[in-house]
């Protein structure tokens, strides 16, 4: 059986079991629940710490999980990420009170605080910059410089609303962009099992990134409409039992699904309908 690392708890924790149930795996009904095995898929899902799946992932125990890459690059474990998921996105940056820093560079001596030590250790490493101090901090990371253990922080960074409300500012470039990833080992090799695993969550990113798209237009027309609607590949054409006219079938992305509908409008298309791809493999 695949074993795969899925977070417990957090900001990863729900939309991960989303996105596995959309693409056709059990998911667990309680959230005490910390092993679930899915025997007509062959896996077995394993609900861990999203900060320590990276090490589980990484030691080979478990073939593949689901983290974030800030996790991951923190951790320095042994593995590396083979797709990212488009959910639980944030930046990681320096903040502080207002004037403060400007970059990376102003922080040579200064204390810093972080839940993230690795990632702001190796960050400060590639700038050449060492640090007055580098403290590790569970969370509410924010409050340390209010309580005078840190000069600056380094941390998550979603809407900025906790920045805000302890009245700091980001400074410099964001030290990463983050977002959910699935990991495997480092060169872990060849393993259909795993690759069967990526297709499905492809097929799920694929199905919530595009819509279906049918519409009527005149024969003399479509190449103009099909140039507004390109499709993966190319589109289905096929005709219409009224002379003249032909019937258009097209993936478009989700996001621009209104924007084509009009402009197809605006050509003479008719009877125009979007529709949800509830699953796909390219
Ligand atoms: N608003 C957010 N706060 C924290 N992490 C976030 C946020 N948005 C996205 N993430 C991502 O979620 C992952 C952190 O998840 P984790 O479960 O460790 O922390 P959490 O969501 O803050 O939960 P908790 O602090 O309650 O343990 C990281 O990859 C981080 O980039
Ligand atoms: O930019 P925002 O939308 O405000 O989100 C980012 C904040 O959310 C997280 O804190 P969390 O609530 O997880 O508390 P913690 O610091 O105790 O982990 C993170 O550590 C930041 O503080
Ligand atoms: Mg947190």
């Amino acid at each position: 059986m695949l074993r795969i690392a899925v977070p417990n708890k957090g900001s990863l924790s729900e939309p991960a079991s989303a996105m596995l149930h959309e693409a056709g795996y059990r998911q667990r009904k309680d959230s005490k629940e910390l092993v679930l095995v899915d025997p007509e898929n062959q896996v077995e899902f394993f609900f861990l710490r999203p900060r320590d799946i990276a090490i589980y992932v990484g030691s080979g125990r478990l073939d593949i999980g689901i983290t974030g890459r800030d996790l991951l690059l923190d951790s320095g474990a042994d593995a590396e990420e083979v797709l990212a998921l488009g959910f639980a996105g944030s930046t990681f940056r320096f903040a502080g009170p207002a004037g403060v820093a400007t970059g990376v560079k102003d922080l040579e001596g200064r204390r810093i605080a972080t839940s993230y030590t690795g990632l702001v250790a190796q960050h400060l490493a590639d700038n050449g910059v060492t640090p007055g101090a580098l403290t590790k901090l569970d969370g509410a990371v924010e409050t340390a410089v209010q309580l005078g253990v840190a000069d600056v922080i380094a941390d998550v960074v979603e809407t900025g609303t906790s920045l805000r409300n302890a009245g700091m500012e980001v400074f410099g470039e964001p030290i990463l962009v983050s977002d959910a990833v699935v990991i495997r080992p480092t060169d872990a090799g060849d393993d259909p099992r795993a690759d069967q695993f990526l297709r499905r969550l492809q097929g799920v990113l694929v199905a919530r990134r595009y819509v279906m798209m049918d519409y009527d237009i005149r024969a003399e027309r479509v190449a103009e409409a099909v140039a507004l609607t390109p499709g993966l590949e190319s589109p289905t054409v096929s005709p219409l039992h009224s002379e003249g006219w032909v019937a258009v079938r097209s993936m478009v992305l989700r996001k621009e699904a209104q924007r084509i509908m009009d402009d197809l409008w605006a050509i003479g298309a008719r009877a125009i309908l979007v529709t949800n791809i509830h699953a796909c493999r390219l």
